[in-house]
């Protein structure tokens, strides 16, 4: 089976990495800068268990023109959400028809978007529950436990034999609107963690900024309630159980909960990605998806709404170095 990673960046560059480290054909698609790093010191990928691969330049794969999907019959679609529309043009113009395209992406809505957008192609929704870390140098570090979660059928069992147990294995799952869900309601971190200007392990360490997640996730369970939608259990707790979580005292917390999760010291958000290099952020995509459901269900959603207004003004220079205190009570009054 011969891949293409679209959009080679934190995901793209680590699970494609790490299947090329196992033997696959893999293609990377991405950025000239990321082209630069990657033939200039080839893929060097670790993750929090110490595991680790290096490959040489030449094992890599790397281009910048999109025309090499036409060999691909996998195109794992690795863009943030703002870049699926234009990901799937590109797709369009160049993959062949028979090519199926799987989304690793956050956010409910972007494997029913290709769908729409390239009628007739197998496009399987997906879902990374770890955090990647891109370290410069040709580095990308997997800084959180977990394992890939694709829709299953036929072309992801096959995936999933390809992957082994690799660090960037896959399980496959029948329901992939519940494990979005449930991954959008952790996600709602994400927002807090670029605000706060902090890595994802000093950030969760601080009641007051798990308490602005936990009250973003009660509004959004309250709201997925009322629309008959129940989100999967994505990390070590029931997407239900998170709030109560997060809201524990910091003793609890740190020496139970964040521990056992496996955070490590490397890990932030993708959000926090985006704000370090000035690009537009998924808000509309994460927080953005529960104001959306609220007025779908004539309902409001006050905390996510004023969230996604702080990260709006961040976009635009606005502040990003939030305190705990400080944003508890911008948020929450
Ligand atoms: N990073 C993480 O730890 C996690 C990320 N995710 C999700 O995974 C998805 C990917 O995130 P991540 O890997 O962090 O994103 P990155 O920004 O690191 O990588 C995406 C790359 O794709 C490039 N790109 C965008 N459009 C195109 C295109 N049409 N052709 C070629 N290259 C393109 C981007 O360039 P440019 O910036 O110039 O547009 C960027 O270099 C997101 O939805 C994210 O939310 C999920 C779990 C964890
Ligand atoms: C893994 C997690 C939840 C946090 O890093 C993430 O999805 C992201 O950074 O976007």
């Amino acid at each position: 089976m011969r891949i293409a990673v679209l959009g080679a960046g934190s995901i793209g560059c680590f699970v494609g990495g790490v299947w090329t480290a196992r033997g696959c054909d893999v293609t990377f698609v991405g950025r000239r800068r990321v082209m630069d790093e990657v033939r200039a010191h080839g893929l060097r990928l670790s993750d929090y268990a110490g595991w680790s691969a290096s490959m040489p330049p030449e094992q890599a794969r790397f281009t910048a023109d999109p025309a090499a999907l036409a060999h691909a019959d996998v195109i794992l679609l690795t863009v943030k959400s703002n870049g699926t529309e234009a990901a799937a043009t590109e797709i369009a113009r160049h993959a062949k028809k028979e090519a199926a395209v799987v989304s690793l992406q956050n956010g409910v809505g972007n494997a029913d978007l290709l769908r729409r957008l390239l009628p007739g192609r197998t496009v399987l929704a997906g879902m990374v529950p770890y955090n990647v870390a891109h370290l410069g140098g040709g580095r990308w570090h997997k800084g959180t436990a977990g394992q890939v979660i694709v829709e299953e059928g036929e072309i992801s069992a096959g995936l999933k034999r390809m992957a082994g147990d690799s660090p960037a294995a896959l399980a496959l799952s029948g329901d992939m609107p519940a494990i979005l869900w449930g991954k959008l309601v952790i996600n709602l971190n994400n927002a807090v963690n670029a605000l706060s200007g902090k890595p994802l392990l000093a950030q969760l360490r601080e009641r007051g900024y798990r308490r602005v997640v936990a009250a973003a996730q009660r509004e959004a369970l309250g709201l997925l309630k009322e629309a008959g939608i129940k989100p999967a259990k994505v990390g070590a707790l029931p997407s239900s159980l998170l709030p109560h979580a997060l809201a524990a005292p910091d003793w609890l917390f740190n020496a139970l909960l964040l521990r056992a999760h496996k955070v490590d010291a490397n890990a932030r958000t993708s959000m926090a990605d985006d704000f370090a290099a000035g690009r537009p952020t998924e808000i509309d995509h994460l927080n953005g998806e529960v104001v959306a459901l609220a007025e779908r269900l004539g309902r409001t959603a006050p905390v996510n709404r004023r969230i996604v207004a702080l990260v709006r003004a961040a976009e635009k220079g606005g502040r990003r170095d939030w305190r705990a205190d400080e944003l508890a009570k911008e948020v929450l009054g």
